[in-house]
């Protein structure tokens, strides 16, 4: 029996395809390309391909014996998403029907999806639990929150349980040095500022120091890639005991504001890290931190890396030893 690692060429994806070998899993790889990277993926089968083509995935079902999907494929860009919402719907929330009717073709029941933090909008109170409302404040979110959902009505109707996992910022790389964050364009905090320290850029923009937090930029809650992948194990093996669809948080509990992220990278890297305030960007809520104690309750999840300096020290290794990522 295999597994199915849908964006698992991807950063986050590529993680738990490691962690999954690791552990001594079959794992077949679902992967258009678009952001991901065939170097990224360290063993398993990968098929090139998208999610959308029906004909394609159907293959991919039929050459395999799947046991359970996890579901990581998806467009993720908060600013991108205010600017091109329809593209947001038809990847993530369409992709996600062709993977669930897909799914229900073959009698495939067990579903780990990549949920976000960014489903909760401006948080009624943090540290946010799975409780707290959900209405999002950008289109990314939007589709992803139209994704669980759609996900729960498929568990209703057709059986497929799910685990929706709602990370909060990912950040970090493998410790074996060679899987990490590549995105191009990037876009997330984390690597642009490295991307300063390796002086690939001028500046890092700070967007928005108006927000209602201490030092007027927003908090975000950075929690290690591998810890992510972990989860990803752990709900998998939830699902394999039979027990009922669940939604959890991953984050560290931890909240750092930009201008801290910044600071702890100068620490890290030893550079300068040249700043500039800069305008909001849309969509973004000034605060959110997780509470991840029913993950820690009910998977036994314990994330090992939690600090942020050992956070972005990880990174740092990643980007100093691949400046261009994964270009040779
Ligand atoms: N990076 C974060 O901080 C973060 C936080 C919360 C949630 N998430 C979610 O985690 C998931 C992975 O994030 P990431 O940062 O690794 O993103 P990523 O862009 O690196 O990975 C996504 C992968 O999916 C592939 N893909 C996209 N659409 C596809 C399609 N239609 N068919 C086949 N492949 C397709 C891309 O090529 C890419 O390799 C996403 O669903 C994202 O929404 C990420
Ligand atoms: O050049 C930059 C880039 C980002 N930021 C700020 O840094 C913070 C973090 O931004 P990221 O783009 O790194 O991450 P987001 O919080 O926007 O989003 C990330 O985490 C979310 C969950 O919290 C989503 O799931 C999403 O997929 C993932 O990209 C935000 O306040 C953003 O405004 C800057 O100031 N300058």
């Amino acid at each position: 029996m295999a597994v199915l690692v849908t964006g698992g060429a991807g950063y986050i994806g590529s993680h738990a395809v490691a962690a999954l070998l690791e552990r001594g899993e079959q794992v077949v790889i679902v992967d258009n390309l678009y952001q991901g990277h065939r170097d990224a993926v360290l063993g398993g089968k990968l098929y090139e391909g998208d999610l959308r083509d029906a004909d394609f995935l159907a293959t991919v079902f039929r050459e395999n014996d799947i046991d359970g999907v996890i579901h990581f494929a998806a467009n993720s860009l908060v600013g991108e998403s205010m600017k091109d919402p329809g593209k947001y719907y038809h990847n993530n929330v369409y992709g996600t029907l062709c993977l669930l009717e897909q799914m229900q073709k073959a009698g495939v029941s067990r579903i780990v999806f990549s949920s976000t933090a960014a489903t909760y909008g401006e948080p009624e109170k943090v540290p946010i639990d799975e409780y707290d409302r959900t209405v999002p404040t950008n289109a990314y979110g939007e589709t992803k929150l139209a994704m669980e959902k759609m996900i729960r009505w498929f568990d209703v109707a057709h059986g497929i349980k799910f685990v929706s996992l709602r990370y909060f910022n990912a950040a970090g790389a493998h410790v074996s040095g060679r899987i990490g964050e590549d995105h191009n364009p990037e876009s997330h905090l984390v690597p642009l500022v490295l991307q300063v320290a390796l002086g690939q850029r001028e500046h890092i923009s700070v967007f928005g120091d108006d927000y209602p937090t201490e030092d007027g930029t927003c908090i975000r809650d950075y929690i290690h890639v591998s810890d992510l992948a972990d989860a990803h194990i752990l709900a998998l093996e939830r699902l394999r005991k039979g027990e009922e669809s669940a939604i959890y948080n991953l984050g560290s509990g931890n909240g750092y504001s930009v201008k801290q992220v910044i600071d702890v990278s100068r620490q890290v890297t030893g550079h300068a890290i040249p700043a500039k305030i800069e305008p909001r960007r849309a969509g973004d809520p000034a605060v959110l931190i997780a509470s991840s104690e029913r993950a820690r309750r009910e998977l036994g999840w314990t994330p090992s890396r939690y600090k942020l300096e050992d956070i972005v020290s990880s990174s740092w290794e990643w980007h100093r030893a691949h400046p261009n990522g994964y270009e040779k």
